[in-house]
């Protein structure tokens, strides 16, 4: 069926789906790395497509910013397109040592966001990456060269003005890498019973002020994304 937000017809998600936040990367990866990539989803613009790599079937969608527009998304793949493997191809700041352009594999997530207390009756719910996802992506990193670093994220509903301690609160917790989405997909994967990982590329630095520019953020992710696609896929 369709569902209120994708408009893909039956039978054409693919059970493993790559959702970068921003739909115009999901159409740059498309192009980039699927065979024969035809467009699923064009509702709200949140674009999608589905086509082949290595062989097998798989989507890339995009999910928008924060976590209520990525759980609209994922909440519908999960229960209306069966969909089994979900992984964010995105961006984060960094805190501490590590650089714009290092490769992050989320292990958890933290948040200022309510929305898995909400479902977890006002606890606080340990969002966690599906494992034998995480271990296959340090392989395929190991293996494709990448610098990558299993790392704790935290994931904010406040791209601007958020908590004012939240940089120190972060380094003193080990935590690296601040997005918007990891801890909602991830609690959304151990309630809907679907594999999860966040892989995110450091887009900059809380304190130093290196960015990476828009067009990378927009099209500078494939090597994250045949990253997902090897972790994926066996
Ligand atoms: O690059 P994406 O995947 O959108 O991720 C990050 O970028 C957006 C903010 O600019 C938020 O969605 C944040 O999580
Ligand atoms: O959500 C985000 C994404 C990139 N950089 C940030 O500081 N926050």
């Amino acid at each position: 069926m369709t569902t209120l937000h994708i408009e893909a017809e039956p039978g054409t998600i693919a059970d493993t789906v790559l959702l970068p936040g921003d739909p115009l990367r999901a159409r740059f990866l498309a192009g980039a790395l699927l065979a024969a990539p035809h467009q699923i989803n064009a509702r709200r613009n949140m674009l999608g497509y589905t086509g082949q790599y290595n062989g097998q079937r798989v989507t890339i969608l995009g999910g928008g910013m924060g976590i209520p527009s990525t759980a609209i998304y994922v909440t519908e793949l999960a229960r209306g397109f069966g969909v089994r493997t979900i992984i964010r191809v995105g961006t984060c700041g960094g805190i501490g040592d590590v650089a714009v352009g290092d490769v992050l594999l989320a292990q958890s997530g933290s948040t200022d966001s309510r929305f898995n207390r909400m479902q977890f009756g006002g606890h606080d719910l340990s969002a966690c990456a599906d494992f034998g996802l995480l271990q296959r992506a340090v392989q395929a990193g190991q293996a494709q060269g990448l610098s990558v670093r299993v790392a704790n994220v935290f994931s904010t509903d406040c791209f601007y003005d958020g908590d004012p301690e939240i940089l120190r609160l972060l380094h003193k917790h080990r935590i690296c890498g601040i997005e918007m989405e990891t801890a909602g997909l991830y609690g959304l994967a151990m309630r809907e019973g679907f594999q999860a990982l966040a892989i995110l590329a450091v887009s900059d630095h809380l304190e130093t002020g290196a960015t990476m520019p828009a067009i990378e953020r927009e099209q500078g992710l494939v090597r994250i994304a045949k990253l997902a696609l090897a972790s994926a896929i066996q």
